[in-house]
């Protein structure tokens, strides 16, 4: 080594340093760490180089942990590295890439005091841990003091795998990153969002969630009902998948340029960012519906064909993320037409749609007194009726929790569902559609890229309609693309395509299947505005 001098505990070593190490298969080796890399040169016989060399990036590491001989015989100490680097596998015919685990040991015996040891190994240890940090370019995160997580798991999320999912392969990530966390199975529907309502959330730095994206909406929900929801909402959230959708933790993977992973490596790429601890910001769309309700949405409205087989499928639930696939199927061979209101405020005043829907948008020619422009216009302030008469034969999943929520940001773009949407919204002509589905991620499933330009943080809702009249095999055709994103375009003229700020969906039937988040809402009129940057949720 070239330096045995103990530190004190919260220094951190002036880089580059340099030291020599004898690996756990005995090689002796020479350690140089850098603000980027860890490089592990190999040393042959009388310190020779062997020509070995294996360089380390930073950004890939996760953490690193010093400890003392378990042997009472052995006075040296040990320096363990934890990295997750990309790694490309080939399988038949395609090739792909995934995080894969590698764990790096050293031993330090620089003296013949155990002590001294230990302190040069806690001294390695500290420097790698902030090199790692400073590498990730975090400024929210800080991977050289512990963090605290709240992990909520819902035990039937998925195939109800998840809590051994979490068990196998993230529980040692997180003890590698050296984060706590307390750990909260879900025992029934609303448990977590009862539970994040109450909370003392200074207990931790984030609330992970591992299940699919249901539970992440009853976490949203929950902290919005708050007292205190403007500091409650800004709790960093995690995510980790364990349900069948998966789409906002296929979304984030999706925004840190990886290539396209699902199943465990895509838990092992989520379980990464965690430990990594980058936050960003989500924006979130109010969604309020006819009785009065308003819920906080970080994904999607659908309405039609995909809320139908999102539905559906449940019946699939066995067969994990392939339920939709079957879903899709069968709700083709009895493809329906769904009647009723599109209207949307543009994203730019000036934007038109895509496709060959643009000469099919008309202005509305509405009343005046449409325009509210006060800071309290939330649509639970105003009286409003359900003309379409909600008698669903569905369970609306939120219709019997307590009274809609009066906390959050005023939804100062929406007038109330009882009167006519603003002039300046556009309001689509046909009446007849196949799907309507409004998203602000990319991914509606693990391989289903609805909005591939949406990002976390764009302020816009990304709303899509398909008209009737397209027939099955495009419609197939369509999904199909969807799996690599491409289906915008293939410029199919049943498919419009518009970045929107605020929209108001009116079904003319009086039953049927709207989904939030995936989740079942009451059914009718409802309409959503985005709040940018509401949120804050750890990527990579
Ligand atoms: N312990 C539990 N028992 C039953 N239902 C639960 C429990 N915990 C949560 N839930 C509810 O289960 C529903 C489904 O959960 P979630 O969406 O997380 O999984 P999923 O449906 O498998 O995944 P995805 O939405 O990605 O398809 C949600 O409505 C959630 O509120």
């Amino acid at each position: 080594m070239d330096s045995v001098t103990p530190q004190p505990d919260h220094a951190v070593a002036a880089l580059p340093m340099r030291g020599e190490f004898t690996g756990f298969s005995r090689f002796r080796c020479t350690l140089v760490l850098t603000e980027c890399e860890l490089t592990v040169q190999k040393l042959g016989t009388w310190g020779r180089k062997s020509g070995t060399v294996t360089v380390l990036d930073l950004q890939d590491c996760i953490g690193c942990r010093a400890y003392g001989a378990e042997d009472g015989q052995d006075t040296s100490a040990g320096l363990a590295v934890y990295f997750y680097p990309e790694r490309r596998h080939c399988a038949r015919l395609s090739c792909s890439a995934a995080r894969r685990r590698e764990e790096l040991r050293f031993r330090v015996a620089v003296s013949p005091e155990p002590r001294v040891n230990l302190e040069e190994a806690q001294r390695w240890s500290r420097a790698i841990r902030h090199s790692s940090y400073l590498r990730t370019g975090g400024v929210c995160a800080d991977m050289t003091s512990p963090r605290r997580f709240l992990v909520l798991i819902n035990p039937q999320s998925g195939k109800g795998q998840a809590l051994d999912l979490f068990n196998n392969h993230v529980k040692h990530m997180l003890q590698e990153a050296n984060i706590t966390y307390t750990l909260q199975v879900t025992e029934r529907q609303n448990h977590a969002r009862e539970l994040v309502r109450e909370a003392d959330l200074s207990q931790w730095d984030s609330v992970v969630i591992m299940s699919g994206d249901g539970l992440l909406f009853e976490v949203v929900n929950g902290l919005m009902e708050r007292e205190d929801w403007e500091k409650a909402i800004q709790t960093p959230l995690g995510v980790l998948p364990g349900g069948s959708g998966n789409a906002l933790a296929a979304s984030i993977h999706y925004y840190s340029g990886s290539k396209p992973v699902s199943g465990k490596e895509l838990l092992v790429s989520c379980g990464f960012m965690l430990c990594k601890g980058l936050v960003s910001h989500l924006d979130l769309t109010s969604v309020c519906l006819a009785s009065n309700q308003r819920l906080f949405s970080f994904l999607s409205l659908a309405w039609g064909f995909v809320a139908d087989v999102d539905i559906e499928s449940e019946k699939y639930r066995h067969m994990g993320a392939a339920r939709f696939t079957m879903g899709t199927l069968v709700r083709l061979a009895s493809l329906r037409v769904y009647k009723g209101k599109l209207a949307y405020l543009p994203a730019e005043e000036s934007q038109a749609p895509s496709s060959s829907a643009s000469s099919e948008v008309s202005f509305t020619d509405g009343s005046k007194s449409c325009l509210v422009h006060s800071s309290n216009s939330n649509c639970q302030d105003h009286c409003l009726h359900n003309s379409c008469n909600s008698n669903n034969a569905h369970n609306p999943n939120w219709a019997d929790e307590s009274p809609a929520t009066s906390k959050g940001p005023a939804d100062t773009l929406l007038v109330p569902l009882d009167q006519p949407v603003p002039t300046h919204w556009s309001v689509v002509k046909e009446e007849d559609f196949v799907l309507v589905m409004a998203v602000y991620q990319s991914h509606l499933a693990e391989d289903l890229i609805a909005a591939p330009a949406s990002r976390l943080e764009d302020g816009t809702i990304h709303l899509m309609y398909v008209k009737a009249g397209i027939s099955r095999q495009a419609l197939l055709r369509l999904f199909l693309a969807m799996e690599k994103g491409t289906h915008l375009s293939k410029n199919c003229p049943f498919v419009v395509y518009v970045k929107v700020r605020a929209l108001r969906l009116e079904p003319y039937a009086p039953k049927g299947i709207i989904t939030v988040d995936g989740e079942v809402v009451e059914y009718g009129p409802v309409q959503a505005q985005v709040h940018g940057r509401l949120a804050r949720i750890i990527t990579g």
